[in-house]
This record gives C-alpha cells, structure tokens and sequence, in this order.
C-alpha cells in the first residue's frame, strides 16, 4: 500500500482539520442541547436569553458545518484526481511482461471499479472523524448530567460495538466474493464482445457462455446477499439498540436511580440527536471495509509503485548499429498441468543494420516471444543482447527500446500521430499516406487520424506510416504483410522493405509470403524456439522507381 501511503499523507493535514473540527461541531451541537434541555425543564422566565443564545449557537453550527463540508469535498475530488492518476501512471510504469500476467480483465476491473471504491475512504474517513467527534461529545455531555446512568448507557454501548464488530468482520468475505466476480464478470463482458462474430454464429456457445455468465452472476447474488443482509441488520440494531437503550433510560433507570428530569431529557436528547452520526459511522465502516478490500485488489496486481516522472522522454541508444543476441534465452513461467513454460533459445545470432532478416516459423514455435523480446518488452532469462557496443541491461531498456519500432500481430494504432515539428517530416507523412494509399480512407485532423476503425490492413499501414515516421533503427514487424491485397505485398517485399534497409536499419520480419523469400538478405526458421539459419541471399539492389526510397530519402535532406 506504500502508494496509498503516499496519498494518506499528502492529505494529512486535510483529515488533522477534520478532528479538531468535529470536536468544536460536537461541543456546540451539545451547547444546542443543554439550551433546548434547559428551555424545556426550566420556568418561562429565562426564554428569551435562551433564544438568542439557542439562535446565536446554531448560526455558528452553520457557519462550522459550512467549511467542513467545503474542506471535506475539496479533499475528495483532488483525492479522487490523485488515485485516479496514480492508478493510471502504475499501469504505464509497470512491465508489459507483467501486465500482460495480470491481463486485461483484471487490469480493467482495477481502473473502472477498484479505484472509485478505493476513493470512497477519503469520502467517508472525514466524515466518519466528525460524527465520532460529535458522539464522544456527546457522552461527555451525559457523562457531565449523570456518570452513573452513563455506566449503564456504556455497557449497553459496548454489547452493540461488539455486535458491529462481529457483523462487519463477518462481511468481510462476502465483499471478497463480490470482488472477485466483478473480475470474472469483465472477463465474460470481454468475451462477449470481442467473440461477438462467433458467438452469433453459434447458439450453442451463446448459450454455454450465457450458463457461465449466469453462474458468475448467482456467486454475485448469493454473496451480495450476504453481504447486504449483514450491512441491513447492522443498520438496523444500530437503531433497535438506540432506542432500547432511549427505553431503558426513560422507563428504568430514570425511577431506579432517581435521576432528575433534566438529567432524563437531557439523555434522551442527546440520544436522539446522536441517532444520525451513529448511523453515518456504521454505514461509513461498511465503505470503509469495501473501501479496504479495494485497496488490496489495486495491490494485489503488483503493479509498479515508482513515480512516473511528467514528460519523461528517454534518450535513444543510438542508430544504425548491429544486435547480436548471445546465448540469449527466455522461458514462460510454467502454464497449468504443464511441467515447465515454453523456452526460446538459447539464441545466438546477429541482426546488421541494413539488413532484413526473414523469420519463419509455424505455428507456437515463438515467433511473437522472439520479438517481444527482440523489442526489450520481455528481459532474457539469461544471456545478452548487445546493441552495437552496448549490453542492454535493466539500466538502459528503457533507451533500447526507444530504438524499436514493433508492429506486432495484436498491434493497436494510437488516434495520436506523433510526428516530428519539422517541416520534412510533416510532408514525409502527407506522402506515406499518399503511398500507402490512404488518402481516400482518412485525413489527418489536427495531429490526429479522422478515424482508425478502419481494415486490418489499412489499419496495419497506419501503424507503418506511425513507423517510418518514428525513425527508429530497428523495425520489427510481425506478419504485417498477412493482411495485405496481392498488390500492396508486392509493394511491401519490393518497395517498403528495401526503403527500410537503404534508410540503414536493423528490419526483422515474420513471414509466411514464400514467394518474397528471395527480397530478404537472410532467412531463419524457428523450431520449438530454437532459431536457425535456412538459407543467406543477395537481394536485388534500390531501384531508381522506389517510391518509398525517394520520399525517406528527400526527408533526411
Ligand atoms: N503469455 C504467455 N505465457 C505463457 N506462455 C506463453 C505466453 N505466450 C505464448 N506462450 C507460449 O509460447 C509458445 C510460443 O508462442 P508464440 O506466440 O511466441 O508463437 P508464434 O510462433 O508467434 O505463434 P503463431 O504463429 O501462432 O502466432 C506457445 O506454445 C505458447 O503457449
């Protein structure tokens, strides 16, 4: 919780306000009461100080109440800023390797419904403050009319405090159930709509789905009963006990003590004043628990604690040198009824600026995990990745992979373009969209794509143009000609990558396209994560006509 920690304390003084506040609320509303106390048992002769002061007393209950609520709701809404966007930084400054172990579902849940739970401590704890101050007020106050009746009042109040306290702890599970079906829920919402092609297609996986989601939602229904059952009863004996104890004072203590009638309506209307506050803390310590649980959950995905620091551009390593992976290898941590993860390498291998190297392979022989980790988002379990001179360590990944341009099988086109300022760069993108013909399918509208809801493939080409516009020396692109017509592969093997080469990068490509075998300098084939060569090759030289050439080439004038 060492972020939370970190929040906690920034609004300290905020909840240091709220203590002393909530003890000057309490010890006018009692002055309140003694005034109404004092008006009811006493003759009519002092009335009319009475009001005045009765009246001065609650302008100034106004006035108190007024700031509190203002400090109180300023400390909410920046609270609730500062969780949201330190939730937001702990998902950007955490691996990809690990949040894609945690995945989506859970990632999603955390950000949609933890963090709004999770902001509910700081709604409640000021409250929560100023009601206890009023209620310890308030027994000061009966403790000052009669100590003995107050012995009787406490013992009554200690049996409620532990009846709380065992209603709430016994809540505490349910709240865990509850949490955990909002995770499973999330998968299933994403289920359903990112299967929804299949799932049209097929009533009997619509309704195996739909059994499953309907399980899901009676674990829900079955713990959020529990849950609110508790949370009712303790609403309710909260106020069953109050008044009980309102019926002891009244009917047997009052005749059993001889307490004094003031003393008797005093009791009662402090009773009856604290009714409130009493039931804003029970209910504020079911928030709290859920609150509690939250937090765990936020914490529980062990997502990065460190602070992102604002407009951090890291350095590149450089341009135009060789990667060479030395005994390079990398194992899954093991899957479920398997004995041990699937293992890359050991790989030993060098990929040369200017050079595009073809990787092949079939299906799971670990052509994506050969790039991710290639492009640094997954560390080597063991052995070392050189980039030129330099050993890519836990120190400088951050700058290695400001030198990787990945166009992976799952990409995602950001709505963003992020283009250089300078005028060369500004045409070169107006020309790659031109090339790459999108021009009819999207414009460019203040810095951003009019729409990326477009094909697979001119969704892909978006994704190159944000490459070659990145200028980044290695490019790594996972089947990006899969999805492309017959013509535009042409242009691919024939244009774009030997643009690439001129440009003097390090191009690494998985390819399925046997016929452009021949346009790459060198060929590989993985095996059951084991990369060897297949075959070298002297690609044809640039062409005069390589439009992708003229355009990078005018650039870098
Ligand atoms: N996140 C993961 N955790 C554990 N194992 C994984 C993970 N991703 C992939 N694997 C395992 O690694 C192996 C290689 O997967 P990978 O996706 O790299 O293969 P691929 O060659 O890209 O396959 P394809 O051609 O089907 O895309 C598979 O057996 C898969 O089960």
């Amino acid at each position: 919780m060492e972020s939370l920690n970190r929040l906690y304390k920034k609004y300290f003084w905020y909840f240091a306000f709220t203590l002393p506040m909530g003890i000057l609320l309490g010890v006018i509303s009692m002055h309140v009461l003694q005034i109404i106390n004092s008006s009811l048992t006493s003759g009519v002769d002092t009335i009319e100080y009475s009001a005045q002061e009765f009246f001065i007393a609650i302008g100034v209950l106004l006035g108190l109440g007024v700031i509190n609520e203002l400090v109180k709701i300023r400390l909410v809404v920046n609270a609730s800023r500062d969780i949201h966007s330190r939730l937001v930084d702990k998902v950007l400054g955490t691996s990809f390797e690990r949040v894609e172990k945690v995945g989506l579902p859970k990632v999603n849940a955390t950000l949609s419904k933890d963090v709004d739970t999770a902001i509910k401590f700081f709604q409640v704890l000021p409250q929560m403050v100023a009601n206890i101050s009023i209620i310890v007020c308030a027994i000061a106050y009966m403790a000052y009319l009669s100590l003995t009746a107050l012995m009787y009042v406490f013992a009554l109040i200690a049996f409620a405090g532990l009846s709380f306290t065992v209603i709430i702890l016994l809540s505490r599970k349910y709240l865990q159930n509850i949490r955990e079906c909002a995770d499973t829920l999330m998968q299933h919402y994403e289920a359903i709509v990112k299967g929804k092609k299949e799932l049209s297609l097929d009533s009997k996986r619509q309704s195996h789905v739909r059994t499953d989601i309907r399980s899901t939602l009676e674990l829900l229904r079955k713990n959020n009963r529990g849950a609110l059952t508790l949370f009712g009863m303790l609403e309710h004996w909260g106020q069953f006990i109050l008044f009980a104890i309102l019926g002891v004072i009244l009917y047997y203590l009052g005749m059993t003590l001889g307490l004094e009638k003031t003393v008797v309506v005093g009791y009662i209307l402090t009773l009856l004043f604290i009714l409130e506050p009493i039931e804003q803390v029970t209910q504020a310590s079911t928030d709290l628990m859920e609150a509690k649980v939250a937090f765990k959950k936020i914490e529980s995905l062990e997502l990065s604690d460190e602070e992102v620091e604002e407009e951090s551009e890291i350095a590149a390593l450089g341009s135009n040198l060789n990667l060479k992976l030395s005994n390079i290898t990398y194992q899954y941590e093991s899957q479920e009824n398997a004995d041990k993860g699937f293992q890359i390498g050991p790989v030993e291998c060098e990929f040369k600026a200017g050079e595009a190297t073809f990787i092949i392979g079939g299906n799971g022989s670990g052509k994506s995990t050969l790039f991710k980790l290639l492009a640094g988002l997954y560390s080597p379990t063991q052995g070392v990745m050189n980039y030129g001179d330099i050993a890519v360590d836990a120190d400088n990944l951050p700058s290695y992979r400001e030198c990787v341009s990945l166009i992976a099988a799952d990409f995602w086109v950001f709505k963003r373009i992020l283009v250089n300022d300078s005028p060369e760069d500004v045409q070169l993108l107006q020309q790659l969209v031109t090339l790459l013909r999108l021009d009819k399918a999207v414009e460019i509208i203040e810095g951003n794509w009019s729409k990326t809801s477009l094909s697979q493939g001119q969704r892909k080409r978006l994704a190159l143009i944000q490459s070659y516009i990145e200028h980044k020396p290695i490019v790594l692109l996972d089947e990006w000609a899969a999805d492309q017509d017959p013509v535009f592969k042409k242009v691919f093997y024939e244009e774009i990558v030997p643009s690439l080469k001129a440009q003097g990068k390090v191009v690494i490509i998985v390819s399925h396209d046997d016929n452009y075998y021949h346009t790459a300098d060198r060929l590989m084939e993985l095996r059951d994560g084991q990369l060897t060569l297949r075959a070298h090759a002297k690609p044809a030289e640039i062409t005069q006509n390589n439009q992708f050439f003229k355009v990078l080439d005018n650039c870098k004038e």
